[in-house]
């Protein structure tokens, strides 16, 4: 078991989503990919996005993460309402307070691990040094090595260290560990928790694998766009300690 304590999750809301849809509208085809959600996140806490393919767990990260705009409802960061928020309101948002993940690592293949960080602490307020952030993920000995020196699972730390580099005060990650293999994704998924842990960053892991769930300090499931269980685990297991 994880020596966290869950006095460690306060009880303010970092994110507030109230009444929350999303319909694409393709032709004559729309798709409800989010349903009336209503739901809040609170800070320092590690949350475990489980469901479906197609219920609407990307969808839901992308509006959280400014990337995305719901068709109807209200999001609130910190009290601020972001779904009134102007275009540069919005960028700033996306640059200081979130960090993105993905399941492809999306880093700059001529830039080695480093430079894929720096480009974020560059334009940051207050960042941490990159070589800090890659130490923080395990990679001080792979600082000048590029992309296709490293393993699949190494870039995705590179990414989780450009992600947490600028101390957003959240992480979002859509399937870290979707293209990576089990021992691999369980190294990568004890990355995301040390950070949670260390930097107390709100942490929400979008996952296919229900296995995962026991890291989390919450649990929320989504079916068809709808939120269909929320609960929380009386403690987490560490990363190592999960079976699937
Ligand atoms: N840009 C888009 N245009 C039209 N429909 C979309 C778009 N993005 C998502 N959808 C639809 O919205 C629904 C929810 O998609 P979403 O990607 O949020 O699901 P998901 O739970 O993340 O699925 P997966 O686990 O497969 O990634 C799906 O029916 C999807 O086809």
């Amino acid at each position: 078991m994880q020596d966290k304590p869950s006095g460690t999750v306060s009880h303010q809301a970092v994110l507030k989503i109230q009444d929350l849809s999303k319909t694409y509208t393709m032709g004559e085809v729309k798709v409800e990919a989010l349903k009336h959600l209503s739901i809040e996140f609170f800070a320092g806490e590690l949350v475990v996005l489980l469901g479906a393919s197609g219920s609407g767990k990307s969808t839901l990260l992308n509006i959280i993460g400014g990337l995305d705009v719901p068709s109807e409802g209200k999001l609130f960061f910190r009290g601020r309402e972001i779904t009134a928020a102007t275009e540069p309101e919005l960028t700033a948002y996306r640059r200081r307070s979130i960090g993105f993940v993905f399941q492809f690592y999306n880093l700059i293949s001529s830039l080695s691990a480093l430079e894929n960080v720096q480009l974020v602490t560059e334009i940051a307020d207050n960042p941490m040094p990159a070589d800090e952030a890659l130490r923080l993920v395990g990679l001080s000995g792979r600082l000048n090595h590029f992309p296709a020196q490293l393993s699949g699972g190494e870039q995705q730390r590179v990414a989780i260290a450009r992600a947490v580099a600028k101390r957003p005060e959240l992480l979002l990650c859509d399937e870290p560990t979707g293209a990576l293999d089990y021992q691999t994704g369980k190294l990568v998924l004890e990355v995301i928790e040390k950070v949670n842990r260390e930097l107390g960053t709100t942490t929400i892991v979008i996952t296919h694998n229900a296995s995962i769930a026991g890291m989390a300090d919450r649990v929320v499931r989504l079916g068809s766009g709808e939120v269909t269980e929320d609960r929380r685990n009386l403690a987490r297991l560490s990363p190592a300690e999960l079976v699937w």
